[in-house]
């Protein structure tokens, strides 16, 4: 998809409407108390498993949602529920205001693409492509233009006659978005598209995915355990455990705000602090904050001061709320320690510094109140100050060695507070 631009997140395609009153007002998809069970596998017959425990959920037009969460949670079941390919137990699945009961599959005017692209392998790419238009009924010379355009959409231009033997991962699932995307569905269903992919080509295809998602205007439904890749594509997010939603959020607000500690856990927020009141944790926050950017702590979306006193809570501490402050033992052996001398933070064991994405991320040992763990804290950017000792051996403070005793502090801006 090198001829998609990247899309603002809050840019909306041509025929997008992107209003959350239309969902409010019956357009799009509304998801009510749906419950989905299935029989137990070796008999065939109940009680098996309720994969989905009463999910509500709003899509307006125009709009991608993600579902996330862990392996086993549900989420492609819904996504089939949705779909028609699994029945619903109990609760409704509405398009536009229309109930979907007993509405089958291929009524629906939805797409589905899964993992695997599941692409014709005795068809060229265009003949992929084609496919889906041929089955909306568009007729052929039509269909020759369309596939051209949706081809330079996901930038495959110039791939039209090449067989689908030929290509690599990456490219057989941009075939298979834009055979997708070719009928126009009025919601497309997508089944972690990208998750057959390596690492690097899946964060290259998420920005794409988005971006061709956005060109189109086309509302999506995404499922996916992959809380960056979410993050990328997605709108909203919506998380889910053990078979129900525990939060629906944009992106910026569900990390600023998660709604429990298990949400906080599920996005990779990493060590939690129990605090009674959060006005205290703001206090404790700016007192050790070494860099703080941002003056407020929020708690499960409302900003952490608006909580009431006595309130438990808990100081969810993210992959950037820990930062190396001094090398305690390169001061005991002498060095010149770098950073805060202040005695707040704690102090903890180094387990091991690893040079990661242009900085030292120092793994700790460390006791936050509730007994040791093993946590990870920033240390220095590449050319940080170095501290030559009397043995000769130049050790970086900041990029300590396994045992060495590190005092660590808490930068807010990496924090977010949770209800206890
Ligand atoms: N056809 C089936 N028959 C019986 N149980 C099933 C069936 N499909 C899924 N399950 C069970 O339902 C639960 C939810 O599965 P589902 O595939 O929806 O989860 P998921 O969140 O999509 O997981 P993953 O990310 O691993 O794909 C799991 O416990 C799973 O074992």
């Amino acid at each position: 998809m090198d001829g998609a631009q990247v899309v603002e997140r809050t840019t909306g395609g041509p025929t997008a409407s992107r209003d959350p009153h239309d969902a409010s007002a019956g357009r799009g998809l509304a998801v009510r108390d749906v419950v989905v069970h299935y029989a137990d596998p070796a008999s065939g017959k109940g009680p098996g498993t309720t994969a989905v425990r009463g999910v509500s959920l709003d899509l307006a037009p125009g709009e991608v949602l993600a579902l996330l969460g862990p392996s086993g949670c549900g989420k492609s079941s819904l996504l089939r529920a949705v779909a028609g390919l699994e029945p619903v137990a109990a609760g409704s699945v509405s398009w536009d205001g229309r109930d979907l009961a007993g509405v089958p599959v291929h009524r629906r005017g939805f797409g589905l693409m899964f993992q695997e692209g599941q692409l014709f392998p005795h068809r060229d790419v265009a003949g992929n492509v084609e496919f889906g238009l041929r089955m909306a009924g568009v007729k052929r010379p039509a269909a020759a233009g369309r596939v051209a355009e949706l081809l330079d959409l996901v930038g495959l231009a110039g791939y039209a006659q090449r067989p689908v033997a030929t290509l690599s991962g990456g490219e057989r699932q941009r075939v298979a978005l834009a055979r997708a995307l070719a009928p126009e569905p009025q919601l497309l269903l997508l089944d972690e598209p990208l998750s057959a992919l390596d690492r690097g080509l899946r964060d290259r295809l998420a920005g794409d995915l988005r971006a061709a998602l956005v060109a189109t205007g086309t509302t999506a439904l995404f499922v996916t355990h992959d809380h960056d890749e979410a993050f990328t594509v997605a709108d909203r997010v919506a998380v889910m455990d053990a078979g129900r939603l525990l939060q629906v959020a944009a992106p910026e607000d569900l990390w600023r705000a998660p709604a429990s500690r298990r949400v906080a856990e599920f996005l990779g927020y990493q060590a939690f602090v129990p605090v009674p009141v959060p006005d205290e944790v703001s206090e404790r926050a700016r007192d050790m904050a070494p860099a703080a950017a941002d003056d407020s702590v929020t708690v499960g979306g409302s900003v952490g001061r608006g909580a009431s006193a006595g309130q438990g809570a808990l100081l969810a501490i993210g992959p950037t709320g820990l930062v190396l402050a001094a090398n305690v033992s390169a001061r005991a052996s002498g060095g010149a320690p770098a950073g805060s001398d202040r005695s707040a933070g704690w102090t903890g064991t180094v387990v091991r510094s690893t040079f990661r994405r242009g900085r030292t991320e120092v793994t700790v040992d460390l006791d936050l109140g509730a007994g040791t763990q093993r946590v990870v804290a920033l240390g220095s950017p590449p050319g940080g100050a170095t501290a030559p000792t009397p043995d000769g051996v130049t050790h970086h403070p900041l990029a300590p060695a396994p045992g060495e005793q590190v005092r660590v502090v808490l930068d807010r801006a990496g924090c977010a507070v949770v209800p206890g």
